[in-house]
């Protein structure tokens, strides 16, 4: 049986409407793809004190979570993701790329242009509807 994982990502926004798009580097799984940046929820952990807990560790910033954002499971081929998108704000610090080839600030309508995680892309795809 395959694995399954909890996983919260954050959708960080800033005053210019852009959110925070993270790409996954050659020495991650799945490399070269963008993500919502954050990590596995631990045993006992809630989502909201985790996606902290993880923003801090990998882009050395503080956020503050605001919303759920949508949850999506999906069927990787060696394991399966239940990918919580959680909706955030940087409250301090500016976001470092630390374990990330690269963060970029994107608009949300032109968020269709990047090659997304395959988990990633209901919560992708909400938020460019929802700029429409
Ligand atoms: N952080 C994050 N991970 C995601 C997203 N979409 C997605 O499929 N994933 C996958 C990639 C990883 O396999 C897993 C998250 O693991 P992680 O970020 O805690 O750890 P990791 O890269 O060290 O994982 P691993 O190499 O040990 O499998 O979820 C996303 O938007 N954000």
């Amino acid at each position: 049986m395959k694995k399954k994982i909890k996983v919260v990502a954050a959708v960080i926004e800033n005053d210019q409407n852009e959110v925070l798009c993270a790409l996954r580097s050659n020495d991650m799984s799945l490399p070269n793809m963008w993500e919502f940046p954050g990590g596995k929820v631990e045993e006992g952990e809630d989502i909201y004190s985790a996606i902290v807990r993880e923003i801090e560790e990998e882009l050395h910033c503080k956020i503050k979570a605001t919303e759920l954002h949508n949850e999506h499971t999906h069927e990787y081929d060696t394991f399966i993701i239940e990918l919580i998108a959680i909706k955030a704000e940087i409250v301090e610090g500016t976001p470092q790329p630390t374990e990330h080839a690269k963060l970029v600030w994107l608009n949300k309508e032109n968020l269709d242009s990047l090659v997304w995680a395959p988990a990633d892309v209901p919560a992708v795809e909400l938020l460019i509807d929802n700029v429409n």
